[in-house]
């Protein structure tokens, strides 16, 4: 068996007196899809932080491809093979979206101390910038400032920036967040099609997206993980549909 993409060994986060996140642990297989759920200020985000790097746990450990990456730096999981996308956007507006692609993919390469390359040169950059845009969407959209795409192009885009670093592991911050039916559609399209090369674990408000795109749906109640299943086994839950009173149509209708 090879070892999990990521393993979560009783991680907890606390913040004073306060415990966002409360023995949680979780493996990934690669290829799986995993949605963590829960309302707001359920520990979900300060998870997601800890698993990047971006925060240290103050008890348990992170494992990525079976080695302990707890004390390692955001930038050397980065180059284990994590990306990241973002609650909110870190695209430059007034830049075309080809060349946000090849800037993001260019920092990626000057920080893992490869050679800098001009961003003017017809390179390598080039050829992937342009497939990894086809693939999500935007091939027609190459040339165009970012600031006239749609909110749904956008993180089309986002997505198109953290598969140019070619992860095996992507954390996808409410890529649905603010979209339209019809975004979400596109997007649901996206993530359902990705290789399934690339392990994915997902923050997701809208229920019904996160129990179709996800294999298995972690739940997160006040920090403390309330169930982890299948969508089928979220949905028929009974504590979880407690946590979604008010919303119980929308975990049964799934
Ligand atoms: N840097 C911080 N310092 C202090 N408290 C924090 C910090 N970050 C998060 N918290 C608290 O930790 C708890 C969990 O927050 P977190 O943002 O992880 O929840 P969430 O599930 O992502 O919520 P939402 O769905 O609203 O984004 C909340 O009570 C929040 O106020």
């Amino acid at each position: 068996m090879p070892d999990p993409v990521l393993t979560l060994d009783a991680v907890s986060k606390e913040f004073g007196g306060l415990t966002a996140v409360d023995h949680v642990s979780l493996a990934l297989s690669a290829g799986e899809r995993v949605a963590v759920i829960g309302p707001n200020g359920a520990g979900k985000t300060t998870l997601f932080r800890m698993i990047a790097g971006e925060m240290r746990p103050s008890r348990g450990t992170i494992s990525l491809f079976g080695r302990d990456v707890t004390r390692l730096s955001e930038r050397k999981r980065a180059l284990r093979g994590v990306a990241r996308t973002f609650q909110v956007s870190n695209l430059f507006p007034s830049l075309t979206v080809e060349y946000n692609v090849r800037l993001a993919a260019q920092v990626g390469s000057w920080t893992s101390r490869r050679f800098w390359r001009r961003l003017d040169a017809n390179d390598r950059f080039a050829v992937e910038t342009r497939a990894v845009l086809e693939h999500v969407g935007l091939g027609d959209r190459a040339a165009h400032t970012v600031e006239t795409l749609s909110h749904g192009e956008q993180r089309q885009l986002e997505i198109a920036i953290a598969l140019m670093s070619r992860p095996r592991l992507i954390l996808l911050d409410e890529p649905a967040a603010g979209l339209s039916v019809a975004e979400r559609q596109v997007l649901r399209g996206l993530l359902k099609d990705l290789s399934t090369e690339v392990t994915y674990l997902l923050i997701e408000h809208d229920m019904s997206l996160a129990l179709e795109l996800a294999d298995r749906v972690l739940c997160l109640d006040n920090g403390t993980p309330l169930a982890c299943g299948t969508p089928d086994e979220i949905r028929a839950d009974a504590a979880v549909q407690a946590v979604y009173l008010g919303r119980r149509d929308e975990v049964a209708d799934g």
